[in-house]
């Protein structure tokens, strides 16, 4: 029996550590990734209020880039996990890296993604991870230690209202779930394209976290490692915030510094993720009575203005990018509808990108459009903001804006051709899979880089001054001199 384990679905109850009578890792357990730098635990302590102690998940590591500080990550936890398939990543133990690989070879892809709670306890920690992410909230160096605080403020004040929407869907999200079936669904897809891979899943956010993901992959002695975010663009805050992880764990750690890696960074543009979300359009058009006159409204998650027009986040480009091929393979099979894109889900005060899809939507009404279609495109799950952000809160702006017909493609899930797709990008990285090399810049190096920076500026200026007034100063002494 080959089991594929995961934290919320394992398939088969046969499967699950109980069964096997295998030691998973308790809620008390307590795992060391390396023997340095990463510590995993997932330990919940009472305190005396009856409150549950934040779990402790530290992973220290210096920076691969000057613009990146090391990060302590401990996450907060407040939620005691039940059962010790919990903190299990999806992964199989049994399977060996066959067909065109070398026989001893042990293949293993490691799926990146947001996380989510899994119940309303645990939205308040989930958000406080979030929030502390400084690929999310980005503070100037000199506030960093800002970081942690800004995020239990920012955390507690928003959990009610985020309650409020996964209460709005069931009490949670159902990331998890989906994310372990499209791991599954993958497996079996790399199956028949001849490869053999376990395949482990990474949450940034929450369990399985991406760190026990890497705990385990290390564990199994995989051989060569394809990651594999599942974000079809590529923005800083998503894919860029976990391969930071991953990239921070590596440099510290001797067994993942050797082992080779490919990262498929973003895949918007591959044929299969194109057709795939045609088709699903395509589907969803002709469900109306008048199919040719519905606007297709992509809407994308939004990210804060400045990670675009300041640090050089290629997700906007990347989104109209993604845009225009699904157009056109539309336009290719005669779907000529007219189309728009627009931004989602903002968090504070801050700009975003635009336009806003609330704002989009009411124009829309009031200029007359009466059938309306949205395809949520930034992400491969259905999740909080299409379950409840699109299908509630949107549907009934579009209706109360003068919109009369409303339709919404699901997001793409286990669909069968979107996965073999996954597992055809799988394939195809695999051959370039080599050691991740990491500039070492750490914290220490930066502060040099900065002194180094200050104290250039601070001569410089002296000897520009100095150079500057010296034939003046010449001149000057000369003549009273003379
Ligand atoms: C490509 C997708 C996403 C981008 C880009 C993104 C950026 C981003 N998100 C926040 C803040 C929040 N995101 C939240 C949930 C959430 N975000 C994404 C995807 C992207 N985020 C998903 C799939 C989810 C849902 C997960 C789930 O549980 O179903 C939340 C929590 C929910 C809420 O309170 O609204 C917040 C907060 C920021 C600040 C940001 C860019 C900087
Ligand atoms: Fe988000």
């Amino acid at each position: 029996m080959e089991c594929v384990r995961s934290g919320s679905g394992v398939l088969d109850p046969r499967c699950s550590p109980r069964f096997l009578g295998k030691k998973g890792s308790s809620p008390t357990s307590c795992g060391k990734a390396t023997s340095t730098n990463l510590a995993i635990c997932t330990k919940h302590e009472q305190n005396l209020h009856g409150n549950v102690k934040p779990s402790q998940l530290a992973a220290s590591g210096s920076s691969y880039s000057v613009h990146r500080s090391p990060v302590l990550k401990q996450r907060q936890n407040l939620s005691a996990r039940s059962t010790s398939a919990d903190v299990y990543t999806t992964f199989d133990e049994n399977v060996r890296a066959v067909s065109s690989h070398a026989a001893e070879e042990k293949v293993g892809v490691l799926l990146l993604n947001l996380g989510g709670p899994e119940t309303l306890d645990d939205v308040q920690p989930f958000l406080f991870n979030l929030f502390a992410d400084p690929d999310i909230i980005r503070l100037p160096r000199l506030f960093r230690f800002l970081q942690r605080p800004l995020a239990k403020l920012i955390s507690t004040f928003r959990a009610p209202k985020s309650k409020e929407g996964y209460a709005s869907i069931g009490g949670g999200s159902p990331l998890r779930k989906i994310t372990d079936e499209q791991a599954n669904a993958l497996k079996v897809a790399l199956k028949k394209k001849n490869l053999n891979a376990n395949i482990y899943v990474g949450m940034r956010y929450w369990y399985p976290f991406t760190e026990e993901a890497i705990d385990q992959i290390k564990k199994d002695k995989i051989t060569k490692l394809v990651v594999l975010p599942l974000y079809p663009q590529y923005s800083i805050s998503t894919s860029g915030s976990s391969i930071r992880v991953l990239q921070n764990i590596v440099k510290e750690d001797s067994y993942f510094a050797g082992l080779p890696i490919s990262i498929i960074e973003s895949w918007y543009q591959r044929d299969g993720y194109v057709k795939s979300m045609a088709d699903l359009i395509e589907k969803e058009l002709s469900i109306f009575s008048n199919p040719e006159e519905v606007m297709i409204f992509f809407s994308a998650h939004g990210v804060p203005l400045t990670y675009v027009t300041d640090a050089g986040d290629p997700y906007r480009d990347q989104m109209e990018d993604c845009i225009a091929l699904i157009m056109g393979e539309l336009k290719s099979r005669g779907i000529l509808n007219s189309h728009t894109l627009a931004y989602q889900s903002r968090v504070g005060p801050v700009q975003w990108l635009k336009p806003y899809t609330d704002e989009v939507l009411v124009e829309l009404g009031q200029q007359g459009v009466k059938s309306l279609l949205a395809v949520p495109v930034s992400f491969v799950s259905e999740h909080i903001e299409t379950l409840e952000e699109i299908d509630m809160e949107y549907k009934e702006l579009a209706l109360e804006s003068g919109i009369e017909n409303w339709g919404r493609v699901p997001a793409l899930g286990c669909t069968s051709s979107f996965i073999s797709d996954l597992a055809d990008a799988v394939v195809e990285a695999l051959p370039s899979a080599s050691a991740l090399v990491t500039k070492e810049v750490d914290e220490s190096d930066s502060d040099m880089d900065l002194m180094h920076y200050l104290s250039k500026m601070f001569f410089g200026s002296i000897l520009a001054f100095v150079l500057l007034l010296s034939p003046r100063l010449i001149s000057a002494f000369r003549n009273t001199l003379l």
